[in-house]
């Protein structure tokens, strides 16, 4: 065939398939806006009663039959990206919200809270964990994202320490993949002579800076999105944060994915005021003090195991109110309305100087990770 000929047949089959599109887009178009009609209705129906805004527990509900239904080429992380966009527009139209988040902004704790609650919220970012806590405690944000552990790191003690003070529940959980890049103004990693960050990305990345920086002096940071404005005002400065950091500071990756280990993971909490439905897929987090004589954590952690419920953490801080005592931290897989849960806590009660539940969320999948 002549390459004028083979020309004309691509072109049109081309144009043929991007009609095919066009009208595709057209229906997208017009579901999506008569979804949002729908979604509207049920503000104006919560409003009447004073019901809240976002039900996580028909999200997941949502997600769950999706999944089901799908049978590709949408893949699942694309899928669930797409519909918390979707599900983050469908709440705003009801009643724009804000979030808040410890900042500055391109933290991992904002990349995190976008994966969760999609662009069209409010973002507000925070200097430190406790302000995350109060401004979600005045009302002037909806809900709140801290971080609670990292994989390789272990517990953030901070938003431990601060659910003892604080009467907001954890709404929802979120896992976010944790990737360092290297990132500079321009120029080539020789001419890198500082290099900033947050003590947990540089024991992170270790290794990599032995071998290829072993010579830059490393300054910490109080985040590592504030370790990327610092290299960005320098040359022959660096900072080691996300490749959002990147983009939202004009600078280069000189590097990218960093870290020693792979499968680095860090687990955030979406606090706030709300109860959060059973979904089936739950867990529950508490926070107890238990008595001291013998056996004591022991006798309190029995019914957990005799009702036949997975406890999946279990942690211990000080309680600062007496050396040597401690409030213990577990989450367990099942929801507060749950039977066996009601009747593991009347037990753990009977055993406790005291108990909280900071609240039944439904349960994150580890595996899901970032799009954004
Ligand atoms: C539309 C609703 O409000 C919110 C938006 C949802 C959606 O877009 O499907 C689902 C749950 C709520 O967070 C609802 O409650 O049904």
């Amino acid at each position: 065939m002549h390459k004028e000929q083979t020309d004309n047949n691509f072109k049109e089959r081309l144009t043929q398939l991007r009609e095919s599109i066009d009208n595709i887009d057209n229906n997208l178009l017009e579901l999506i806006n008569k979804r949002l009609e729908f979604v509207q209705d049920v503000g104006k129906l919560k409003a009447k009663e004073g019901c809240q805004v976002l039900d996580s527990t028909r999200e997941s509900q949502i997600f769950q039959r999706l999944l089901e239904l799908n049978k590709g080429p949408l893949n699942e992380k694309v899928l669930r990206h797409l519909f918390t966009q979707i599900m983050a527009a469908s709440r705003q139209l009801q009643r724009p919200s804000r979030v808040t988040f410890l900042g500055p902004e391109a933290t991992f704790t904002h990349i995190a809270a976008m994966n969760h609650f999609g662009h069209s919220v409010e973002y507000i970012p925070q200097p430190s964990i406790r302000d995350v806590f109060n401004e979600v405690e005045k009302g002037t944000c909806h809900y709140g994202v801290v971080p609670v552990e990292n994989s390789i790191e272990g517990a953030v003690n901070h938003t431990l320490d601060l659910f003892f003070e604080s009467e907001l529940k954890i709404c929802a959980e979120k896992y976010q993949p944790i990737s360092h890049d290297l990132l500079c103004k321009g120029g080539t990693i020789h001419d890198i002579q500082k290099v900033y960050s947050h003590p947990q990305a540089f024991a992170q990345c270790r290794r990599w800076l032995q071998k290829y920086l072993p010579k830059a002096a490393l300054k910490e940071c109080g985040s590592t999105a504030l370790a990327a404005q610092k290299a960005a005002k320098k040359q022959g400065t660096a900072a080691i944060a996300s490749s959002e950091a990147a983009h939202m500071y004009q600078l280069e990756v000189v590097a990218s994915r960093i870290e020693d280990a792979a499968k680095n993971t860090t687990r955030f909490l979406i606090i706030g005021k709300d109860e959060i439905h059973r979904t089936g897929e739950d867990k529950t987090s508490l926070m107890f003090v238990t008595s001291h004589i013998p056996g004591a954590l022991y006798k309190v952690l029995k019914p957990i195991a005799d009702f036949g419920l997975n406890m999946v953490k279990l942690e211990s801080r000080p309680t600062k109110h007496e050396n040597w005592s401690y409030f213990f931290f577990v989450d367990i897989e099942a929801h507060i309305e749950d039977e066996s849960m009601q009747k593991t806590l009347e037990e753990m009660k009977k055993l406790c100087l005291f108990l909280k539940s900071l609240g039944s969320y439904p349960r994150a999948n580890e595996h899901k990770g970032s799009l954004i």
